[in-house]
């Protein structure tokens, strides 16, 4: 692995408001090794999506910029894919063609046959070519949210950018997908930057967590390494004293060095919103 890979060097961001500038980030700094899984957590409005769309290209840093091997990022790229918490098919293509379509525009030149065999092989990694033919309106949410991966995984980019990926699921749908993403982790080796709220998922997932401190001027506060041996089984997991202990160090940080207090009536304003970000406990 090199370091030389990813480089976010001296990110800031000003949004524009009517107020005036608002610094959303600051100094953050950040090297990531080709093939490493960095999750992002800190608590909501911390700047986490921020960072990820400074990596897609969607934002241009204020100051300082990313490096993606040896070239400045300036715009959006099918080297870097992004997926969505809220899966962001075509609603009028089925799932096979929702994966071909980004094919034929990331692998242009491939035989009829050989795109054919690409989609399908993406969709096999994340195991849906039962569903080829269903429209996203026919599929459940889970489902669709393995069409997502299987688009980006199909770009095959270098760096796979994921803003909650799994969030709007339901406990089980997320544990399956989880363990699916670790498998094709380890056959593709893609770099992957994953924005979640859920320390089990970040410490089951991560080579290493990269928690942020409160906004406004958001930055990088503590980096924890997960050095647990791979592949990981989360029942295994659940007794490891060495798992136990990332954890509490990434509830430490959120809830004790990090910790955001809210007044009542913002809480209850959120609450009687719902929850759109598939908060629970344990999450930030
Ligand atoms: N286009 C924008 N204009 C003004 N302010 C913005 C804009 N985009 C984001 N912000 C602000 O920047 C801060 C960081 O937002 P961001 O969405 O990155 O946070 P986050 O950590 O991803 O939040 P969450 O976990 O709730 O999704 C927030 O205060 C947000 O209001």
């Amino acid at each position: 692995m090199t370091a030389k890979h990813l480089e976010l060097t001296q990110v800031g961001i000003d949004f524009p408001t009517p107020k005036g500038p608002f610094n959303a980030l600051t100094d953050v700094n950040l090297k990531i090794a080709k093939g490493e899984f960095v999750s992002l957590i800190g608590h909501s409005g911390c700047g986490k999506s921020t960072v990820l769309n400074i990596v897609a290209g969607l934002h241009q840093a204020t100051t300082g910029g990313v490096i993606l091997d040896g070239s400045e990022v300036r715009e959006p790229g099918p080297e870097r894919a992004v997926v969505f918490q809220n899966h962001s098919l075509l609603p009028w293509l089925s799932v096979y063609k929702n994966v071909e379509l980004a094919v034929k525009q990331t692998q242009q030149g491939k035989s009829k046959k050989a795109l054919r065999d690409w989609v399908m092989h993406n969709l096999e990694l994340v195991h849906m070519t039962h569903a080829l033919d269903k429209l996203p309106a026919e599929i459940s949410g889970g489902m669709k949210q393995r069409v997502g991966i299987a688009r980006a995984l199909a770009m095959e980019p270098k760096v796979l950018l994921m803003d909650e990926p799994f969030g709007a699921l339901d406990a089980l749908t997320r544990a399956h997908l989880q363990d699916s993403l670790m498998e094709i982790h380890a056959d593709l080796g893609n770099t992957v930057i994953m924005i979640t709220h859920d320390v089990d998922e970040a410490v089951l997932l991560s080579d290493r967590i990269v928690m942020m401190t409160n906004g406004p001027s958001a930055t990088i506060g503590e980096i924890l390494n997960i050095n647990l041996t791979r592949p990981r089984d989360r029942i295994a997991l659940a007794d490891n004293p060495e798992y136990n202990h990332y954890r509490h160090e990434v509830l430490t940080f959120l809830y004790e060095k990090q910790r955001k207090v809210e007044p009542v009536s913002a809480h209850r304003k959120n609450t009687s919103k719902g929850s759109s970000k598939g908060k629970k406990p344990d999450a930030a």
